[in-house]
């Protein structure tokens, strides 16, 4: 980390955003603090996808400023220091032919080019990671074999190979089961606070995330609410606005308390 820098790893500035005339994002204001476990929460479409290809660069600004690590994402370059799991990574079948410690691997492309040119340093590190997220006695197994939260772990370990400072994880949990989730969080929790990664994770578990996150974003194309996980948990009507039954809400209800 640099010495100079400010507290924040991404700081979001009056950012709006349109596909077409459709508003999908209006005058959203956001800080993410270095070290801080973010879950961003909202209905289907209220955006959240969307805000994060802005903020990995994915799709053009419009309207408004992200800045990362204290450089404006036009300027910035510094993409290793920002990791990024998707929800679909989790699709491999059984019979793709590679295993945990190659998935892995190939989070090092970027550096090494040809995975056979891994030298002891970066076959050490690859081993490191899959120890951080509990797969060592799997790291020989065919990742077609694993189970669904199994396999999204050798995705973070394939994102955490280039030691980022900031981990982005779209809906990780979608399909796992429910204890393996809890394991999963254990895991989050861990790379948060151990190894000092700043997480914003996009999920819909509200239950189980409020017992790990630090702070909640709740996004319905306007930014509802932002502030720590005990002040979102008072707060019943955020609470069950975004809770369990966030897939029936539209966007034209109405919600009141802030
Ligand atoms: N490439 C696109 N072109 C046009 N419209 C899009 C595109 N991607 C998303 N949208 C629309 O923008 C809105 C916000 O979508 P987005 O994927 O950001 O929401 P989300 O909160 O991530 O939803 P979910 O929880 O269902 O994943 C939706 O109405 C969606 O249909």
């Amino acid at each position: 980390m640099n010495e100079s820098e400010t507290n924040n790893a991404v700081l979001i500035n009056n950012l709006s955003f349109q596909y077409g005339n459709q508003n999908v994002l209006e005058n959203v204001s956001l800080q993410i603090k270095k070290g801080s476990f973010l879950g961003l929460v909202g209905p289907n479409g209220s955006g959240k996808s969307t805000l994060i290809k802005l903020i990995l660069g994915l799709i053009p600004l419009q309207s408004g400023e992200i800045t990362l690590f204290d450089q404006r994402i036009s300027k910035f370059k510094q993409w290793e220091r920002i990791g990024f799991v998707s929800q679909k990574a989790n699709s491999f079948n059984s019979g793709f032919p590679a295993t945990v410690f190659e998935v892995v691997s190939m989070g090092l492309y970027g550096k090494v080019g040809l995975m056979r040119f891994l030298n002891r340093k970066h076959k050490q590190l690859v081993r490191d990671v899959i120890e951080q997220v509990g797969m060592t006695e799997y790291i020989h197994k065919n990742i077609g074999e694993l189970s669904g939260g199994q396999q999204q772990r050798v995705f973070i370990a394939r994102a955490l190979v280039s030691e980022p400072e900031l981990l982005i994880l779209d809906e990780p949990t979608v399909g796992v089961d429910a204890a393996s989730v809890k394991q999963f969080y254990d895991m989050l929790d861990h790379l948060n606070r151990d190894n000092g990664i700043t997480l914003i994770l996009v999920t819909h578990d509200i239950g189980v995330m409020t017992d790990h996150v630090t702070d909640v974003a709740c996004l319905n194309k306007t930014l509802h609410f932002h502030g720590n996980t005990a002040d979102f948990e008072a707060n019943q009507d955020l609470s069950s606005f975004y809770g369990h039954d966030v897939h029936l809400v539209t966007h034209n209800h109405h919600h009141g308390g802030h």
